[in-house]
């Protein structure tokens, strides 16, 4: 379980970070997990498969994408191992085509609400949203991007990197900074780590604040999120955990030990309710997020709640 570790704890310290791409890279961790398993019978390889599963799941709590492409990969109905490992193979190699597909297709529709001379706030570092502003601006619209810094982990300077790279005229701004620019803004695209059935929006802290300041303003929230990051368990009623991480991540561990009065909390997501989301852009289409219940049993299957 050497490499299946690996990228377990790639996730869950960040190297692999982004809700699509930890799904991406959970499925081809489980697959090739299975595949080093040829050896096994059936009743031990659906135990260590399992085992693999949980310790993939257990990583990041918050992102939904990780346990729905670890159950899609999983899943098979063989009586032998090596048929087993061939039906995890291909449910691997269906997820991660379907996954990079998702993110152009997300593109081409999203890019539809983008138009000439818009200014574009986004939040954080999300494939799905950037996706978005690069197919709109490769279409030859005018549109600059206003992109917070995203503290603590700061992901808004990859996001700020990738856009110059596309020759994006890109504004950073700090996370405190967003109401006072909204006013410059046209509209909000950002993405998501989970989506539940009542159509709130569970993505990186600061999402929310960005969401309220736009409402004030009049001005649409778009989110981009491919149909996997929609949560099958809420339909259960079951709450999305929101992350809690370590106190490094905002104050060094040295002087936040002189200050014995003093803890820090540190929420990685937030809710934004679904009454604040203009549209949510998945590779299947633009929906409200009243249609979440649709998304999941239509896309996703009801069976990925139990
Ligand atoms: O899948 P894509 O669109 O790339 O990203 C979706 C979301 O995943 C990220 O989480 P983190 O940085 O892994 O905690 C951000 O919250 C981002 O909005």
């Amino acid at each position: 379980m050497d490499d299946l570790n690996t990228t377990a704890e790639k996730i869950r310290t960040m190297d692999i970070r982004g809700a699509g791409r930890i799904a991406v890279a959970a499925s081809a961790a489980l697959r090739d997990y299975a595949m080093s398993l040829k050896s096994l019978p059936l009743s031990e390889f659906n135990i260590k498969l399992e085992e693999a599963a949980k310790t993939l799941v257990d990583t990041r709590p918050t992102a939904v994408s990780l346990p729905n492409a670890v159950a899609l990969t999983k899943r098979h109905n063989a009586t032998n191992v090596y048929d087993a490992i061939d039906e995890i193979s291909k449910n691997a190699e269906k997820f991660i085509t379907n996954a990079g597909e998702a993110l152009e297709k997300i593109g081409m529709i999203g890019a539809q609400r983008i138009h000439d001379g818009d200014v574009i706030m986004t939040h954080c570092n999300s494939h799905a949203a950037l996706s978005i502003i690069k197919t709109a601006f490769d279409q030859g619209k005018d549109i600059s991007v206003i992109a917070t810094e995203s503290r603590p982990r700061r992901q808004g300077l990859i996001t700020i990197r990738e856009l110059n790279d596309h020759g994006i005229p890109t504004t950073l701004i700090v996370d405190s900074a967003v109401r006072l620019t909204m006013k410059e803004v046209d509209l909000v695209v950002v993405g998501a780590d989970s989506i539940s059935v009542n159509g709130a929006l569970i993505n990186k802290i600061g999402t929310s604040q960005l969401a309220m300041a736009a409402q004030e303003a009049r001005r649409n929230v778009i989110v981009a999120a491919e149909t996997y990051k929609f949560s099958p368990r809420t339909l259960l009623g079951e709450m999305v955990e929101i992350e809690d991480r370590s106190s490094d991540e905002v104050i060094d561990a040295e002087i936040l030990r002189e200050l014995p009065n003093v803890k820090v909390k540190n929420p990685a997501f937030d809710v934004t309710p679904a009454e604040y989301i203009d549209l949510i852009i998945t590779e299947v289409g633009a929906f409200p997020p009243s249609m979440a219940f649709t998304v999941i049993k239509d896309y996703l299957g009801l069976e990925l709640a139990v």
